[in-house]
């Protein structure tokens, strides 16, 4: 039987104006999968930094084991068995993969590493996590790890820790596809054999009802539901994460975007004929008209985040060529930005956003003409400018003038895309959009990706998720091992197939 492992009762927490967290009451068990549940914004992250010591709370309090708890710091933490895995990932990019996984544990005597047991209990740790011996280098640099597998190595982080025996994972499949996910969710059950807690935030509902046990959803910083997994359904907790509110109608984004009459000529607005990088893809040839969504398909380290750095200019071609607006060549970024591409990366961080900067600078940056007389910026045309796209993408914010670092992870997300639909763009590329976004703002997105579409723009997208893809995208290719398969209608494909196509399974090699 499952007992309680940690208990957090009355947790507060405000930063400046904004109460992230009202009075939150949490009974994690051990040998249970915990869920922890809320639309952008609704405090689960600050909850998380509580729990695991990045935080302390204004009141409230813990207990951890029947005894309290109050770490002073992540380190307390993980000394206590408590180990969070961040949605926002913290590996030392300098340092090996097998130094990231060890690192703070590292065995040694008489003051000596241990080099060849540091090398083994980091390879069990990685295992556990991938399932197979060598699936990544325990040599290289965590840098030039895909952000999937930064995220499985975080993961054998924290499970290398000695004494582990609550694990804390931020939405840990948001940059997994799904052959990693199923493995992820085999460690999982195993780790409830072993009678770990693991509290689990993810804005996947299906991935809750199938590997949770209990949920807790918040909503505005409070408690709005709890109970079993068993006894609820998709609908009641997404009625519980909205309040009620649900989107049905028209979405104002869709409203916004002005259908273009009679798209019947659909131009190809790129053009890729078997192209490769340096090293992936290996060969892709596609097509993108105006007014379609093409999608690609694959596994982590297909090579589908590549193909997109190559269309937009930040890798070199190797060979073949790529042909956007009918204009062939070399490519940078900034001629492709004014040839009309306009570029989401994945690594929204690292690319995407200028964190020190206010909301509606980060918003607006891509296009600042008509926001005043010629070479100066209104600020309040600029502001209202940012608003507009605010409004439409539902960030939760005090205010357009703040810190973009000050949002949820869900709400920077929104920004990075509400930057890029600001920008105008003919052709969009879109690497995974809707990552990190919760289930009634992503169902927007999605409307309004193919409200682009109708009002005659082409947009290329990469996700993870394939009914995502199936439900937005006109035809839709497969990569595997860096090779783009044919793009087929999306009505010809399924869920099965995409990922017969994606393992190798089905023709594709
Ligand atoms: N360091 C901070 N400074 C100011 N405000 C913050 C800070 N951290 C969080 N907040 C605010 O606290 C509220 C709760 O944020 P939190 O990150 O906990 O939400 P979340 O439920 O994890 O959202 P998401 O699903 O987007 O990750 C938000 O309004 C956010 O803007």
């Amino acid at each position: 039987m499952s007992v309680s492992s940690l208990v957090a009762r009355g947790l507060q927490k405000t930063f400046g104006a904004t109460r992230a967290l009202r009075g939150v009451d949490l009974e994690v068990r051990s040998g249970e999968i915990h869920a922890l549940m809320g639309e952008n914004g609704a405090g689960k992250s600050t909850l998380m930094s509580i729990l695991s010591g990045a935080a302390t709370p204004d009141t409230g309090s813990m207990e951890l084991g029947g005894v309290p708890y109050r770490p002073s710091g992540p380190r307390e933490a993980r000394q206590a068995g408590v180990l969070l895995v961040h949605q926002e990932l913290s590996l030392c990019g300098h340092m090996t993969v097998g130094e990231n996984v060890m690192l703070g544990i590292e065995p040694a005597r008489y003051g000596f590493l241990r080099r060849s047991e540091m090398r083994e209990k980091a390879e069990a740790a990685l295992k556990a996590v991938t399932g197979k011996e060598g699936t990544i280098s325990l040599d290289v640099r965590a840098a030039d790890l895909s952000p999937a597998d930064r995220q499985l190595v975080e993961i054998a982080r924290a499970l290398a820790v000695p004494g582990c025996r609550i694990l804390l994972l931020d939405e840990p499949t948001s940059s997994l596809a799904a052959g990693d996910v199923d493995r992820l969710f085999v460690l999982l059950r195993e780790l409830k054999q072993r009678s770990l807690a693991v509290v689990y935030i993810s804005h996947f509902l299906e991935e809750i009802l199938r590997v949770c046990d209990v949920y807790t959803v918040l909503r505005d910083g409070q408690v709005a539901e709890k109970g079993t997994i068993a006894e609820t359904t998709a609908k009641k907790l997404v009625l519980a994460m909205s309040g009620g509110a649900t989107n049905a109608g028209t979405s104002p984004i869709e409203e916004a975007v002005r259908t273009e009459e009679g798209v019947t000529e659909k131009a190809p607005v790129l053009v890729v004929e078997n192209a490769s990088g340096v090293k992936k893809p290996s060969s892709a040839s596609l097509t993108v008209h105006r007014g379609e969504v093409v999608g690609i398909a694959g596994l982590l380290g297909a090579g589908r985040t590549e193909l997109l750095r190559m269309i937009f200019g930040l890798d070199p071609v190797a060979r073949g060529s790529i042909r956007v607006a009918s204009q062939g060549g070399s490519a940078s970024p900034a001629k492709r930005i004014a040839q009309g591409v306009g570029f989401l990366s994945e690594d929204r961080k690292g690319e995407g956003l200028l964190l020190s900067m206010s909301i509606a600078d980060n918003l607006t940056m891509s296009r600042l003409s008509g926001m005043g007389p010629p070479g100066f910026v209104k600020d309040g045309q600029q502001r209202n400018s940012a608003k507009k796209w605010t409004d439409m993408l539902a960030v939760k914010m005090r205010d357009v003038g703040q810190q973009v670092r000050d949002l949820s992870g869900g709400n920077q997300q929104k920004v990075a895309l509400g930057r890029l639909l600001h920008q105008e763009a003919d052709l969009f590329l879109l690497d995974e959009p809707t990552r990190g976004v919760d289930i009634n703002s992503k169902t927007q997105i999605e409307r309004h990706i193919r409200a682009l579409a109708a009002s005659g723009k082409a947009v290329l997208v990469v996700s993870s998720h394939l009914p995502d893809l199936l439900s937005i995208c006109d035809r839709i290719g497969v990569m595997y091992r860096g090779r783009l398969g044919e793009i087929r209608p999306a009505s010809a494909w399924t869920e099965h197939a995409l990922l017969a196509a994606a393992t190798g399974a089905e023709g594709n090699t």
